[in-house]
């Protein structure tokens, strides 16, 4: 894990953890020029969000993610209490998010599956990419029975539309970050799109699948087409760093303002996609 070790190697890992996570976080708030997304344009499709929010609220969840990395060690193995302990530290990560941003829900998304990533990585730092997910699929598929029974956005877009949501992308050892997300961001920058279009690359390579549910609960399945083969199309048409990329870029961003469509959940998984690749365990 060569970038945690060359990172402040005198933290403990504990922190070095924490400190990819919120790092992942920032970076993500600040790709620009992202759909319907907050970035240092502004709000995208959200009138209650803006990048100094977004940002206050990665810093705030600092504490959270050390505490679950904490957890994972205190622990050790994979478990019921493990999951549970990382339900509980999630809901206190949640409440200081709402805290910070007045209510506003920026992150749970983000908690869910960065949490369980960065548990997985403090059990076994070494690890592939791919066994990382595994790990964090393992935890994800424990119940945690202490969880209270809320009606959440997720789940009533789930039911009404028989989709796969947060808690299934995670059980499912993170599909939409290993087999669309990592690889697009390594294609994208092989072929020399520079960092910040590979990183637009793999949001648009997780958009062009992936079921977020924030888009369904904000524009049902009209915006979810449009998210997904709008991102398709930008990317069949030379990505990111390409003139006829940026012009479909332009348009997808349009049209999912047009639907007020969010791809919240898309942007938490690049997040996850880009803490994984910070690892360096690729
Ligand atoms: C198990 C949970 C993940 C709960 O999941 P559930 O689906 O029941 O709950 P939601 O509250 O809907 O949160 C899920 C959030 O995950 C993101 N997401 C969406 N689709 C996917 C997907 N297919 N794969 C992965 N991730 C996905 C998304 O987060 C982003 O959107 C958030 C804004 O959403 P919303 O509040 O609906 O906001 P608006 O549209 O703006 O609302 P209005 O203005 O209209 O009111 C934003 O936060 C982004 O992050 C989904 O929202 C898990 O969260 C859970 O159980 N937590 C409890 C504690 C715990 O265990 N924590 C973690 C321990 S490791
Ligand atoms: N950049 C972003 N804009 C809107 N919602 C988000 N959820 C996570 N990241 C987000």
């Amino acid at each position: 894990m060569s970038a945690l070790i060359a990172r402040n190697p005198d933290l403990p890992l504990v922190e070095r953890l924490a400190d990819l996570a919120v790092d992942a976080l920032i970076d993500e708030a600040d790709l620009s020029p992202k759909p319907a997304l907050v970035d240092r344009r502004g709000g995208g499709a959200h009138s209650d969000l803006h990048l100094g929010l977004m940002h206050a609220s990665a810093l705030a969840l600092w504490p959270c993610f050390k505490a679950m990395a904490e957890a994972a060690q205190v622990h050790g193995e994979i478990g019921q209490p493990l999951r549970e302990a990382l339900g509980r530290i999630g809901r206190e990560g949640e409440a200081a998010m709402l805290a910070t941003t007045c209510g506003v829900n920026t992150h749970r998304g983000a908690i869910w599956a960065l949490g369980l990533l960065v548990a997985a990585a403090a059990l076994a730092p070494d690890d592939s990419a791919s066994a990382l997910a595994l790990r964090a699929a393992r935890i994800a598929l424990f119940d945690d029975r202490a969880a209270p029974q809320t009606d959440s956005h997720g789940a009533r877009v789930a039911r009404r539309f028989g989709v796969r949501g947060a808690r299934e992308e995670a059980q499912l050892g993170f599909p939409a970050v290993l087999q669309h997300g990592l690889p697009q961001l390594q294609r994208s920058r092989s072929e020399g799109a520079g960092e910040q279009n590979a990183r637009l690359d793999a949001l648009l390579a997780i958009m062009a699948t992936l079921a977020d549910t924030c888009v369904l609960w904000r524009a049902g399945l009209e915006g979810l087409a449009a998210m997904q083969q709008g991102a398709r199309a930008v990317l069949a048409a030379g990505g990111s760093a390409s003139l006829a990329g940026r012009r479909r870029l332009r348009a997808l961003d349009a049209h999912l303002l047009q639907l007020n469509a969010s791809p919240g959940g898309a942007a938490d998984l690049l997040a996850a996609c880009l803490f994984i690749d910070s690892l360096g365990s690729l």
